[in-house]
């Protein structure tokens, strides 16, 4: 039977791909640490620290399962399929949600720390910059 320590040393060699082979990860991952670099220089409230925590590893966390997702329809099928370009475009726009939650909580948290403006106007910062990021995506794409 498998120890505990075993699967721990799976999930270790996991994350270690993530790390290593994954660009869109490391990418995240980058942005991730500088933040959490700028939340300590900055001196946080102890419950903001923890959002911008939180987030972090929640937009990790899905960039992570988007990645699952694209190695098993990649396995599945290499070739050109509608459904594996729906599945992949679903699970991508997951992660963007993801993000426009973490640019939100930034801007309003950031905001108030950096620059000392109001939550509420920290919010209308992040729902620009969400709508600059939405906007982006939709005019970046155009047909493959
Ligand atoms: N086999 C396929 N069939 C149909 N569409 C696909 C297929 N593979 C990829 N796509 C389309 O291309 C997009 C990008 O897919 P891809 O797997 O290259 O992801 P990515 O986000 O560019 O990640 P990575 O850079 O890690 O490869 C998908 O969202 C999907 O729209």
């Amino acid at each position: 039977m498998r120890t505990f320590l075993k699967s721990f040393e799976f999930a270790i060699r996991g994350l270690k791909h993530l790390l290593l082979k994954e660009r869109n990860f490391k990418i995240q991952f980058t942005i991730g640490l500088t933040v959490l670099t700028l939340s300590l220089l900055v001196g946080l409230e102890e419950w903001e620290f923890l959002w911008i925590l939180f987030s972090i590893f929640f937009v990790l966390s899905l960039e992570g399962i988007n990645t699952i997702v694209e190695e098993l329809l990649d396995f599945i099928e290499e070739r050109y399929h509608k459904k594996v370009e729906i599945v992949k475009d679903l699970a991508a726009g997951v992660v963007l949600l993801g993000s426009m939650f973490t640019v939100i909580v930034a801007t309003i948290i950031f905001g108030r720390a950096l620059f000392g403006i109001s939550r509420i106007t920290g919010l209308f910062f992040g729902i620009i910059l969400d709508a600059f990021l939405f906007g982006l995506g939709l005019f970046g794409g155009g047909k493959r």
